[in-house]
């Protein structure tokens, strides 16, 4: 089993340069909590290692509970991904950003360094059944939603973990996890060629997640010792994918990939694993009898973080694939931004549910408009453009100083980012309430150090969260640039109109001049205000040409020689 450990260890060299206390997995600290024989029931062991200042909720204990990890600054963190047969949805949007979430807090807040893997389920009856509807085989399929996964999560701006790992790569280790829980007494093979955990030479170990369990379990072999016993590995039917195994050709069973994937990037020890709270059980369940088994040790891993459901508003059904009740993450973001649905986000407890409608979306444009309105505001003051009356400015020191103070204490709270983004808001409000535009400033007093402090806070607070300012959705990348054509085009109309009204000649009878027509005197300076606004916008890319008494115009951006070519032509003329 050692060599076991470290080879896999070996090969996630990429933990290495992270890692900065060892080379190799500390195999005594799982000693230290026990093999499984001398271990019983339930029991939560806190922790002995680096305490990290936070509280977070542990599904084990049903409780907050200092978080505490293996090692200082390092958490190790595993997560269950996607079943890659079908789009990505807004419930996955929602889990993977919650945990972005909080790993973002705990890197960029509480300097911890986040270790995270994730694992593709790239086989599972799900893929098999999708791929025999299309006539494709199970990896096209997985392949193309994997990809497509990878891409929603990059544009929710959900920062990728330090490895994916898929289940078809690392079935040659699965079925060595498989065998060593046979060896140590856990699991069975039976006469069909399938693996099942026995879940009764665990005792009462199992059940952890919601006590006594009282499950009749998956379907199965009649052969089964008891009803709970759960598949390892699956005989595999005709035409279905197989690997060669012991016990003749076959798949791994759902849970085991969890496992033993977990166990080739950190070990018999981990600080952290997450998913949606509908794997809690049977998925977590299983994951830690079979993990506790393989590595004989009473406790796995040490905390699990569950994220609450988003349902459409109205449904008590979860968005689900299998369910087809589904936003994809595409559609959405044609609607909306990345940013506005992280606010979303921010606007619930990550473990509570979420109702998705277009009214609470609106409540998370608002308040990150809010947030936006007030910084613009902000630095208009800074700059000196928005005249204001004289700012309470030690009043405002404070309120910084207790904002700060209160997010930091919301998120060391269990992440509690509803609590965080009311602490930011009550900021925003003070500031406004300070910014009390006047006419007239001459020797009015200013305070804009405050405010820079304010608006260089905010963002900070807000890039932590994974959101950016502009929030800008891509679809309005594209609609921006029609509108900002047609702001120029608009722009160029007036300065046409304006410039025939200032080209205009005089009447010659009335000047009395026949012979010298020309123009009005007092006309001449719009002409020069027209050449002026074409002199500036050349630099900016927008090249306008006055041909006549009109004028056409193009944007040339790359091309800085025609700037300026027309210089000016009117006034010169
Ligand atoms: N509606 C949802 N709300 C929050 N999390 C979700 C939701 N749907 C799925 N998840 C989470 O996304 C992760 C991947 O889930 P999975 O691929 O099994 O999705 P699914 O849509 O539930 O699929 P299926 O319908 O096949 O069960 C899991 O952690 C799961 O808990
Ligand atoms: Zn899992």
């Amino acid at each position: 089993m050692w060599r076991y450990l470290r080879s896999v260890l070996w090969k996630a060299k990429l933990l290495r340069g992270v890692f900065n206390t060892a080379q190799s997995v500390n195999t005594d600290k799982f000693i230290s909590n026990g093999p499984c024989s001398s271990v019983s029931g339930k029991k939560w062991v806190r922790p002995s290692g680096f305490a990290t200042g936070l509280k977070t909720f542990n599904s084990l204990t049903k409780q907050k509970e200092p978080l505490i990890l293996e090692r200082e600054r390092v958490a190790t963190w595993y997560s269950c991904g996607p079943t890659v047969y079908d789009h990505a949805h807004l419930g996955h949007a929602c889990s993977y950003v919650r945990f972005d979430i909080l790993q973002r807090i705990l890197s960029r807040l509480f300097g911890i360094t986040v270790i995270h893997a994730m694992v593709i389920t790239d086989i599972d009856d799900k893929i098999i059944k999708r791929s025999w509807e299309d006539n494709v085989s199970p990896t096209t399929i997985a392949t193309l939603y994997e990809d497509e996964f990878k891409r929603d999560m990059l544009s929710l701006k959900v920062i990728p973990p330090a490895v994916y790992l898929r289940v078809t790569e690392n079935v040659h280790h699965i079925v060595a996890f498989i065998e060593g829980i046979i060896k140590n007494g856990h699991a069975y093979a039976t006469k069909e060629g399938d693996v099942y955990f026995d879940i009764q030479s665990i005792g009462d170990r199992y059940g952890k997640f919601v006590g006594a369990v009282d499950s009749q379990g998956e379907p199965g072999s009649t052969n089964k010792r008891d009803s709970r016993d759960f598949a390892l590995w699956k005989q595999s039917k005709p035409q279905e994918p197989y690997w060669e195994s012991p016990w003749g050709r076959g798949r791994p069973g759902w849970h085991i990939e969890c496992s033993t994937i977990a166990s080739s990037v950190f070990g018999s020890q981990l600080d952290i694993h997450s998913g949606g709270i509908d794997l809690a059980f049977p998925h977590h369940e299983n994951e830690v009898a079979q993990s506790e088994a393989y590595h004989q040790c009473g406790q796995w891993a040490n905390y699990f973080l569950h994220s609450g459901h988003l349902h459409l508003k109205g449904s008590a059904e979860k968005m689900s694939k299998s369910l087809k009740n589904y936003i994809t993450i595409k559609d959405f973001l044609q609607s909306y931004s990345a940013s506005e649905f992280r606010m979303f986000c921010l606007l619930t407890k990550y473990r509570s549910a979420i109702d998705y409608s277009e009214s609470s979306m609106l409540e998370a444009r608002t308040s990150l408009g809010t947030i936006s309105t007030f910084i613009h505001d902000a630095k208009a003051y800074i700059k000196g453009q928005l005249q204001c009356t004289p700012v309470q400015e030690a009043v405002l020191w404070e309120r910084l100083a207790e904002t700060k103070y209160s997010v930091v204490k919301a998120l060391a709270d269990d992440f509690d980012t509803p609590r965080a983004i009311s602490a930011v808001m009550n900021l925003v409000y003070h500031g406004n309430c300070q910014l009390q535009p006047v006419s007239k400033s001459e020797g009015v007093a200013r305070s804009p150090a405050v405010f820079g402090a304010m608006v260089t806070y905010i963002s900070d607070v807000l890039d932590v969260f994974g959101i950016d300012l502009l929030h800008i959705k891509e679809a309005d990348v594209v609609s921006s640039c029609r509108s900002l054509e047609g702001i120029v085009e608009k722009l160029t109309h007036f300065r046409s109109e304006v410039r025939a009204f200032a080209l205009a000649r005089q009447d010659c009878t009335i000047t009395g001049s026949p012979n010298k027509p020309g123009l009005y005197p007092d006309r001449i300076p719009l002409l020069k205000a027209c050449d002026i606004l074409r002199s500036e916008l050349a630099p900016l890319g927008v090249l306008i040409k006055d041909r006549g008494a009109t004028s056409t115009w193009e944007l040339t951006e790359g091309k800085p020689s025609q700037r300026g070519q027309y210089k000016d032509q009117e006034t010169s003329s």
